[in-house]
Parts: C-alpha cells; sequence; structure tokens
C-alpha cells in the first residue's frame, strides 16, 4: 500500500481567484488541514490583493461557523502575478523561501494550477527559469483538465511539462475519481466473487453509463463552447469509469498496477470508423423545453455569450465495444449531457438472460437481473432480482436490494469532497486517483477518431428536461435494449 505520512508542504496555488479555488479548493484543504495537515498557501492571479484581502475571500469560501478558521487563515499569503510575465516568479522564489522557512516546509512544493489549460506550459517554463523547481524536498504538479485539446496538443503540453516536471510528479487531476462510489467500484468487483465470477461476456448483456446533468453552461460558456460534451465530459470523467467497471484485477492495489490496467482496457476499445459511426455515436444540442420541476428553459443558443448559430454538442451517447477476451460482444453504452431531466451519474450492469426463461413467458412484467451503481447524487448500489410475491398466489416480481450511503452521509458530520480526498492524496505522494499520461494518450486517440468521424453525423437535437434525443435510444434498440430509467433510492 501507499505510504500515508503528511509531509508539511508549501502550496503554490495558481488561479487563486478563480471559481474553483473558491468553490472547492479552499474548503477542500480547510479540511485536510483539520486533519493535521501542515502546510502554507502562497495564491496567485494577476488580481491585486494583500495577504488581508485574500485571507478575507478564502474566508468567505469556507462553511459556516468553521472552527480553526483564523489559524488555517493565517496561513495564505498572497502575490500578484502574471502567468506569462517570468520576472514575477523571481519575486516569487523570494517570498516562497522566506515562508518555507518560517513554516519549516523542508522544501516540498506543490504547484496547484487551477488555470485555463493554455497556461500549463508557459507556468512550468517560468517556475523552472526562477528556480522554483529546484528543491530541497518533494515537487509535485496538479493540473486541471482538460489535457489538451486533441492528442496533438495534449502530447505537445506533456512534452512541455516533462521538460520541468517528472511523469511521477504530474498529478492530472479527473474529481470524479474522488467521488465516494467510484472509488468503491474497485471493492465491489474484487472483494466479491460472486461478482467477479460473472463480471464477463458470458453473463452481461450490456453495461450502461450515464452522466446526465441538469445544468446549463453557466458562467462557463466560452470555454464549454470550444469544447462540447465529448471533450468536457467523454474524454475523461466518462472513458475513468468505463475503465474502471472493465479492467482486469491488478496484481497488486499499487497505482502503476491498477493504471496499467485501465491503459489495457483503453487500448482495446474498437476505434470509430467513418462508415459505422451512424451505428455507433449520436451528438445532439438541447433546444427550449421544461424541466421537471416546471422551468421553463431556452434553447443552447438562448445561453449568455453562445453564437446562434454554435453546432456544439451538448449531448453524448455513444456504443463501444471492447475487444479483449473478457468483453468481447458486450455493448458499453454511454451517454451524457447538460439540461436533462435529473443530475445523475449511474452504471447500470445487465445481466443475460437465462436460456428458454419459462418464467420470461409466465411473467412478462419481470425484468433482467440488475445491478446499478449510484455514484450521484444518491450514493450506494442496487441489484435488481425477481422473487416470488409473499403469499400462496405469489407473482414473480422485480423488486431492488439497496445499499446506500444517503442516510451515513447525511449523519456524518463531514464526508470527504472529492477535491479534498484528491488533494489529501497528493499531499502523500498517491497517483492512483489521478490519471497517467498514457490513459489520457489512448482516451484522447479515442475522442479524436470520434471528432475526425463525425463530421458526417448531423447534430441532433432534443427538448431541455428529456434524456436526449430519439436517436439516442435507437443505438440501444439496434442490439434489442433501452436505457433503463435512473432510478434514485428509497
Ligand atoms: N470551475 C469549475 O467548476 C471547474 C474548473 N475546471 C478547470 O479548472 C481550471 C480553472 O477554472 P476556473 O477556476 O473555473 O476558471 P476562472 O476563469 O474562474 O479562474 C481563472 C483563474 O486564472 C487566473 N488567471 C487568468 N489569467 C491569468 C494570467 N495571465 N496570469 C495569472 N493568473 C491568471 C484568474 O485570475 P486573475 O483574473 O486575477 O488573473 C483566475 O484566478 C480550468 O482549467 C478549468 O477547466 C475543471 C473542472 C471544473
Ligand atoms: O468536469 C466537469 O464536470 C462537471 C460535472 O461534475 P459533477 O461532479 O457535478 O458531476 C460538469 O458540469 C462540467 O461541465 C465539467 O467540466
Amino acid at each position: 500500500m501507499v505510504e500515508t505520512t503528511k509531509e508539511p508542504t508549501l502550496i503554490f496555488m495558481f488561479g487563486a481567484t478563480g471559481d474553483l479555488a473558491s468553490r472547492k479548493l479552499y474548503p477542500a484543504l480547510y479540511e485536510i488541514y483539520k486533519k493535521g495537515n501542515e502546510f502554507a498557501v502562497i495564491g496567485l492571479a494577476r488580481r491585486q490583493h494583500t495577504h488581508e484581502s485574500y485571507r478575507s475571500m478564502v474566508d468567505r469560501a469556507l462553511p459556516q461557523g468553521a472552527d480553526r478558521r483564523k489559524e488555517f487563515l493565517d496561513r495564505f499569503y498572497y502575490q500578484p502575478l502574471d502567468i506569462t510575465e517570468p520576472e514575477n516568479f523571481a519575486r516569487l522564489k523570494n517570498i516562497s523561501d522566506q515562508i518555507d522557512t518560517q513554516y519549516q516546509l523542508n522544501g516540498n512544493r506543490m504547484f496547484y494550477l487551477s488555470l485555463a489549460p493554455r497556461f500549463f506550459g508557459v507556468a512550468a517554463r517560468n517556475l523552472k527559469k526562477a528556480g522554483l523547481t529546484e528543491t530541497s524536498g518533494w515537487k509535485r504538479l496538479i493540473i486541471e483538465k482538460p489535457f489538451g485539446h486533441n492528442l496533438e496538443s495534449a502530447e505537445k503540453l506533456n512534452h512541455d511539462l516533462l521538460e520541468v516536471f517528472d511523469e511521477a510528479e504530474i498529478y492530472r487531476i479527473d474529481h470524479y475519481l474522488g467521488k465516494e462510489m467510484v472509488q468503491n467500484i474497485e471493492a465491489l468487483r474484487f472483494a466479491n466473487p460472486i461478482f467477479e465470477s460473472v463480471w464477463n461476456h458470458r453473463s452481461i448483456a450490456n453495461v450502461q453509463i450515464t452522466l446526465s446533468e441538469t445544468l446549463g453552461v453557466g458562467d462557463r460558456a466560452s470555454y464549454y463552447d470550444q469544447t462540447g460534451a465529448l471533450l468536457d465530459m467523454v474524454q475523461n470523467h466518462i472513458m475513468q469509469l468505463l475503465t474502471l467497471t472493465a479492467m482486469e484485477p491488478p496484481s497488486r492495489f499499487e497505482p502503476e498496477d491498477i493504471r496499467q490496467e485501465k491503459v489495457k482496457v483503453l487500448k482495446s476499445i474498437r476505434p470509430m470508423s467513418s462508415d459505422a459511426i451512424t451505428n455507433q455515436i449520436v451528438r445532439a444540442q438541447y433546444k427550449q423545453g421544461v424541466m421537471p420541476d416546471g422551468t421553463r428553459i431556452g434553447g443552447y443558443h438562448d445561453e449568455n455569450n453562445i453564437d446562434s448559430d454554435s453546432d456544439t454538442e451538448t449531448f453524448v451517447a455513444a456504443r463501444l465495444f471492447i475487444d479483449n477476451y473478457r468483453w468481447t460482444g458486450v455493448p458499453f453504452y454511454i451517454r451524457t449531457g447538460k439540461r436533462l431531466a435529473a443530475k445523475s451519474t449511474e452504471i447500470v450492469i445487465q445481466f443475460k438472460d437465462i436460456p428458454n426463461n419459462p418464467y420470461l413467458y409466465e411473467f412478462n412484467h419481470i425484468g433482467p437481473n440488475l445491478l446499478v451503481i449510484h455514484i450521484q447524487p444518491d450514493e450506494g448500489l442496487s441489484l435488481k432480482l425477481n422473487v416470488k410475491e409473499f403469499g400462496e398466489e405469489g407473482e414473480t416480481v422485480p423488486i431492488a436490494m439497496n445499499f446506500s450511503n444517503n442516510v451515513k452521509r447525511q449523519a456524518d458530520t463531514h464526508t470527504p469532497d472529492a477535491y479534498e480526498r484528491l488533494l489529501s492524496d497528493c499531499l502523500r505522494g498517491d497517483s492512483t486517483n489521478f490519471t497517467r499520461w498514457d490513459e489520457v494518450a489512448f482516451s484522447w486517440s479515442l475522442t479524436d477518431s470520434i471528432v475526425a468521424a463525425w463530421k458526417d453525423i448531423p447534430l441532433d437535437y432534443y427538448e431541455a428536461g428529456t434524456m436526449g434525443p430519439a436517436s439516442s435510444d435507437r443505438l440501444l434498440a439496434l442490439d434489442g435494449f433501452c436505457w433503463w430509467p435512473l432510478t434514485r433510492m428509497e
């Protein structure tokens, strides 16, 4: 297992005045601090702040009534800095050396780039030039998504980062890997022989992965319109869920062994070909509609800062195959979209029927066995079985056996958020839940093949507040399947 020492660290928070830092990173750091991690933070962005005004800004990001607030905030320092100006970094070196000495941080440095990706390369170069990456302790770099916009740009970015950091020092964040039930997939699969023995093409009919959102693009329109659902959600989060669901058991639970198995899955995904693509992928954009709570929503073109002729997809569904011994012939259906009927992330494993099942003919309302991994907002598992109803004349009916973390989460005074887990992992040097370069590269190869082919696919449309266009249902109907409705746990 990975070592879990808490070493004192100087955290360089680039993008300190941004949305992600305030909504996620400061609250996460606060929780980590309360658990006994020793660190100081230098906030960096162009805006002018004093240490005090920066501390007030961080303060506003913390939960109400938080204890040990002042001692936490006192460890925050601010330096205005434009990432593109190397001379700013020389001053940063002086300040960071002083803070390191003051808190006895032993030269350990974490650089968090909560910045637009176009700045990742220049940030690394300027850190090196100013001697900030020459340190007596360890150094680690956390970078946000998206890691490039295709394989070529990702390779260039990776090359730039490797000029300054080793692969083992680069922590590419995918916040889905910090979610409770995503971390539970391995336990479910590899600690339960009843599942592992049927986890293959002999017993599984199909796998359905849904990441649906009710929100639109909010104030990230300029980013989203350049990106779209495929690159925003499929290239990273969906590929991570797919690889965790499909990978072989690692020989040991070491970061490299797990990531090796995930890469093997990515390598085995059948590439998209132009002639087959219309049966394999759907791209669509939402138009006006009514959400389940009755709110009327305009179309994607009505969002602020979106061009009226934008053809960016806000929904993607795909039918993928993993060409290896375990999964041959099993379709993996994936879908994600904005302004859908529900906020939900679920993985559904549909098991095959018994051949010539007499119950299917007698009780036509019974269904296949389904294992549902509820990732959010519910957190738990449901196993759908068919059982005889109680009583003499009892019919055979479908029921669900549920395991739910929902009550525990409500009762817990604090359940770690994904960013808290991942920051904490990085401070400990555990890279298991971060993406290795070859994972990123193989995901880009797949999404590049889709982008190359889908200029031939017309953009479809769906009404806001639905679960996407009818063409998404047809993808499954080709194989005689349907999307299982999203379920809430009791
Ligand atoms: N927000 C979110 O929910 C999510 C964000 N991400 C990723 O996180 C990263 C940050 O996103 P987010 O916080 O939303 O972005 P914001 O636009 O809110 O913040 C960007 C930050 O970068 C700083 N900045 C911009 N230009 C420069 C510059 N030339 N030199 C120094 N600092 C600069 C800005 O500060 P200033 O203007 O003061 O310079 C600001 O602090 C992105 O990679 C994004 O894709 C990933 C998942 C979710
Ligand atoms: O990375 C992203 O994820 C969010 C969805 O994250 P979740 O944890 O709320 O499920 C998505 O809204 C955003 O567009 C994307 O960049």
